[in-house]
């Protein structure tokens, strides 16, 4: 039987969210083990593509040690999609209740990406307390982490967005922080080439990224 995943179970795995665009299907199952060897296996591919959904799928079927989700879930049409494809779960660029109820419904558990204190608050009316901070670095970075530690004491982050394996040790040190997610570990040119030896050491320098004790 598949492991009962969470959002947290999702976010403890590794300290990095790998987060992929692919444009050819045939990119998906390499690019999937090259992480996976890496001792990344959380994996967040985007529906920015018309790819997304057929590479998760791929993923899915062929590389069964790895856990697809989709990313840029944007509504309930989205969520559904992704689980039909395979995605164990969904990553959304923002929150609406919609997508909330989608997921839910679909099995899916999902991060909510969120960037002011309201979408917070309607995440965690909606029972989220585990969101996407998203976009990170350019909405006010570790400064708004710290800020937040305050009146959201029990929620735990995922910083997305401007995150580089030079600033990732500093976002990982934050109480409310669990992991961060970023597209530096699958770059395109990489993808292209299909160096997967290079993509594979990417993950195993994100995967040795320190944690807070
Ligand atoms: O496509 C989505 O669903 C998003 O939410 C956007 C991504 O999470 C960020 O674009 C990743 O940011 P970088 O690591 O700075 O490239």
């Amino acid at each position: 039987m598949a492991e009962q995943l969470t959002a947290l179970s999702i976010m403890q795995d590794a300290p990095v969210i790998p987060v992929i665009v692919l444009r050819d299907v045939n990119h998906a199952v390499s690019m999937a083990k090259a992480l996976v060897a890496g001792g990344i296996r959380v994996l967040e591919v985007t529906l920015r593509t018309p790819q997304g959904l057929p590479c998760i799928e791929a993923i899915a079927k062929a590389v069964p040690e790895a856990i697809v989700g989709a990313g840029t879930v944007r509504n309930a049409a989205d969520a559904r999609a992704a689980a039909s494809a395979g995605a164990r779960f969904a990553v959304s660029p923002g929150y609406t209740t919609s997508v909330g109820d989608a997921c839910r419904e679909a099995g899916l558990p999902l991060l909510p990406g969120v960037a002011t204190s309201s979408e917070i608050m309607q995440a965690q009316q909606d029972g989220f307390n585990e969101l996407k901070f998203f976009p990170a670095v350019q909405a006010g970075g570790i400064n708004m982490l710290k800020a937040w530690q305050g009146p959201f004491a029990e929620v735990r982050f995922c910083p997305t967005g401007g995150i580089t394996p030079t600033n990732a040790p500093e976002f990982l040190a934050l109480k409310n922080v669990v992991c961060v997610g970023g597209s530096w570990l699958v770059p395109t040119d990489t993808l292209e080439r299909g160096d997967w030896e290079h993509i594979t050491l990417l993950a195993r320098e994100a995967a040795a990224l320190a944690r807070k004790d």
